[in-house]
Formats: structure tokens, sequence, C-alpha cells
């Protein structure tokens, strides 16, 4: 192996919950040397020697994401998961042809408007494996001027052969969870070999909980296993108690809506602020439903951004949607993060948090490919006895108490001098911005002409 320190290790003491932001190409150094990875580190010979790998995603340049692997990894196998159907499947394949090491296999999405949206890597090392959970597709744009999150594993060891396969699972019971999402893509022989190299590595080093989505219509025992339903239950089981984040805000963070209902009441401030603003189940403390906060670019976040008006072709919320929703404006705050070197850097993460009313701290956090849409969280059906969702979502929800024993919030600015504290690295700026009174959304299929963007055009969608 390598005896230079490898990026990775560099960064671990600084990142000890293993939480990176994307690099952005044009802003300082500064912020794109600490707590920020690329491709490129993620698959570089210095975070281990690599032996075969899987990515998980929805939009893939195959040749580009070819050249993101070091030179001598280029031909180790590669499986490809996606959801791409008809004529974009075809275009994978005619992609993927002439590369011998890569197989593609096909998510099944059975139900209409589904996506496989999860993004995720694995990456099978001499010495171990890695689980990557990011927000990016494998496409140069997502990789280059966004800001776009990543979560990377531990090196997770190979169980010693002798040993119980039951042993190597986590507190967060991450490599259980992670099994268990793999089984909803049914019987693929390449991936079941992936679950199989999963059972025989020590993931007890995990310290985060998954949270994922697959398509179905989720009742019983499964109710609780997947979308804003999984998260209510971690919540009640492993959240912060109700009398400590009494009042404390939610916040989600995402760069594209559904269809949210005709009112908030529909879904929004019922059963997701619901799950979003569960806690721990011992307190009796009958809670008023928390404030939320929501933060979503404005036009001139995006036309002010690096990449100009077409950073909105990934923010693709739409005027049908929008129409029929103006209440959801109420909620909106402008994407800033000044803190980070990212305020323009448009955003294509997705994150979700609960957060002390003066912004100190955090109760629990999570990344996740998971948009503000019923598609990706689930919405009730049959008098609340099943869960609805359409698509593949996959993301990690980060709790103190699971990163250190005895941690009870995570620290957001300023370092609390108190010994059980850890530091937060928020990508997003606290205190929110509001929208000003002119701020509008950011729509994808309307025509901005009346200011120029950041690269001197105007957005005049077909
Ligand atoms: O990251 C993703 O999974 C994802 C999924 N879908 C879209 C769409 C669409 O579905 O029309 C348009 C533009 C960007 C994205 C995107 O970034």
């Amino acid at each position: 192996t390598s005896e230079k320190m490898s990026p990775y290790e560099n960064y671990i003491e600084a990142a000890p919950l293993n939480f990176f932001l994307t690099k952005v190409f044009g802003i300082p150094n500064h912020y794109n040397s600490s707590l920020a990875v690329g491709i490129k580190d993620i698959l570089s010979a210095s975070m281990g020697n690599l032996i075969s790998s899987a990515q998980f995603n929805y939009m893939f340049d195959i040749p580009w994401l070819v050249q993101q692997y070091p030179e001598q990894f280029r031909s180790k196998p590669l499986l490809i998961i996606h959801g791409s159907q008809r004529a974009d499947k075809t275009t994978l394949h005619e992609n993927a042809h002439r590369y011998p090491n890569i197989t593609l296999c096909q998510a099944k999405l059975d139900i209409m408007y589904g996506t496989h949206h999860s993004k995720m890597m694995f990456l099978l090392y001499d010495n171990g494996m890695r689980v990557v959970i990011h927000t990016a597709n494998i496409i140069h744009n997502d990789w280059y001027q966004k800001t776009q999150g990543v979560w990377i594993s531990p090196l997770f060891p190979k169980l010693a052969s002798d040993q119980d396969l039951s042993q190597g699972d986590s507190v967060t019971q991450f490599r259980k969870d992670l099994l268990e999402y793999l089984g909803a893509y049914g019987t693929n022989k390449h991936l079941q070999e992936w679950q199989e190299t999963i059972r025989q590595h020590d993931m007890s080093s995990a310290k985060v909980f998954i949270i994922g989505s697959v398509p179905g219509r989720h009742t019983g025992a499964s109710k609780m296993k997947w979308g804003h339903l999984k998260l209510r239950k971690v919540l009640q089981e492993h959240g912060p108690d109700g009398s400590t984040v009494k009042d404390w805000p939610v916040i989600g963070q995402f760069s594209s809506v559904g269809s949210l209902g005709s009112g908030p009441e529909n879904w929004l401030s019922s059963e997701w602020l619901e799950s979003l603003s569960t806690v721990q189940a011992n307190g009796i403390v009958k809670l008023s439903k928390p404030k939320l906060n929501l933060i979503f670019p404005c036009v001139e976040n995006v036309r002010r951004s690096l990449e100009g008006y077409p950073a909105g072709a990934s923010l693709p919320y739409s005027i049908k949607n929008a129409r029929k929703q103006q209440y959801f404006n109420t909620f909106l705050h402008q994407w800033r993060a000044f803190s980070r070197g990212r305020s323009r850097a448009s955003p294509h993460i997705k994150t979700y948090t609960r957060i002390s009313p003066d912004a100190q701290y955090l109760a629990w956090f999570i990344v996740t490919s998971a948009n503000l849409s019923k598609a990706a969280w689930g919405a009730y059906e049959k008098n609340n006895s099943q869960l609805f969702i359409r698509s593949y979502e996959i993301g990690v929800l980060f709790v103190p108490s699971k990163v250190e024993e005895n941690l009870k919030l995570f620290n957001v600015q300023g370092v609390d001098s108190s010994k059980d504290s850890m530091l937060f690295p928020l990508p997003w700026d606290v205190p929110l911005t509001s929208y000003t009174q002119t701020d509008r959304p950011w729509l994808w299929d309307i025509a901005y002409t009346d200011k120029p963007d950041s690269q001197g055009n105007m957005w005049c969608p077909s």
C-alpha cells in the first residue's frame, strides 16, 4: 500500500463523522482542502487496492466514470445499478458495451414515475471494503461546480473465515439494514454476490443509520422499514428527548420538489413533518408541531451561481407543480453556504436536520438522495395502514449518541468548550436567509430573460 498518508486518513481526524462535500472548481482552495473530496479521491489507490466496485446511481456517463478510476483499476469488475428503461437503457448498454469488465443491472421499477435515485458505491479492496453514500450523479457536471454530500465509511475489515458471520454489525444495524435494502432489488446474481461480500465484512465501525426507500406499498412489519417511517422508527428509539428539542425547528434542504398536495396538511406538515419531529417515545410530552424551514434556491441564487442558469437544469421544480402549491413558498429560504465557500455552488445535496432555535446545536442530521417528494419519502394510504413509495433512495442519519456514547447533541458553530461536544460540518449557513419580497423559487421550465446570469446568458427552456 502507498506509504504516503492517503487523503482520507489526512481528513479522518478532522472528519470523525466521515461527512464530506464534493470539491468545487473555481472557489478558493481553502474550501476544497478539508472536509471536501473529489470522485478521484474516493476512487484513489490511497483508499485501498481496488479489486472490484459497484456504482448505484440515476445518471451515468460511463466513459467519464472509467476515467475517474486510477489507470490500474480501470479494468477491475464494475457493476452498474441503474433504473434506466427503454431508449435510456439501450444507450447505457451501448456505452458500456466496449468495457468487458462492466456489468449492468437494471433495478426493477414497476411503479409509475418511480426512479432509481440512490447514489452509492461499494469499493472492495484486498484488505477490506468501503461503502460510500452520496448525492451526485456519475456525470462530470455533478462533481464540478455544485454542492454535493458524501459519506465515506471507515475501512470495513474482512471477517476471518472462521468468524461467525453474525458478528460484525454496528450499534446502528448498518450492515443488516444495508442487506435488507439490497434484498429489495430482488434476485440479481451480481447483486447477490455483493450481498455475500457485505456479509463477510465487519461493519461494526459504522456509526450512521441507513434511511432507505424502495418502491412498493409497504404494510405490516415492512411499513416502518422505509422512507419517512423508518426515520420515525429510528427517532422513536434513538432520537432526542422531547424536553430537549421542544420547539426546535426542522430544516429540509433539497434540489427538487414534488407535488405535495393542495395544502400543508395533505402531507408536508402532517405525516412528513410528524416523522421528522419524532422524539424518543418515552416522553409523554405532547409536543406542538415544530416550525418547518425549507431551503431551496431562488431564481437569483441560480442566476448568480458559478454555472449560471444551467445550474437549474439539475433543479427540476416544474411550474405545473409550483402553481398547485403556492403555500410551499412560505416555508422557503435561500441557498447560502458562505461558511463552506459554496454560496455560488448550486445545491444538488439533500439534507434534513433538527436544529436549536439559536442554531448552536443539532439533534440529528441526514444526508440523502431523497428530495422533498412523496415519491421519495412515501405517503400513507388506506387509512395509514400502508406507505406508498415510488423510488429507490438511500441516505445516512447521524445521531449524536451513536457517534459517541454520551454525546447528546452536535455543535454547529463555535465549539462548546465542554468536553462532550462535537462540531458538525453543516453544508449551509445558519441562521437561514429568507427570500426577499421579489424572490421566487427556481422553476426549471419557465424563461428568465430580464437579467443575464453569471455567464452572461438568459434561460429560455424549450
Ligand atoms: O440526481 C438525480 O437523481 C436526478 C434525478 N432526476 C433529475 C431530473 C428528472 O428526473 O427530470 C431532472 C434533472 C436532474 C435530475 C437529477 O439530478
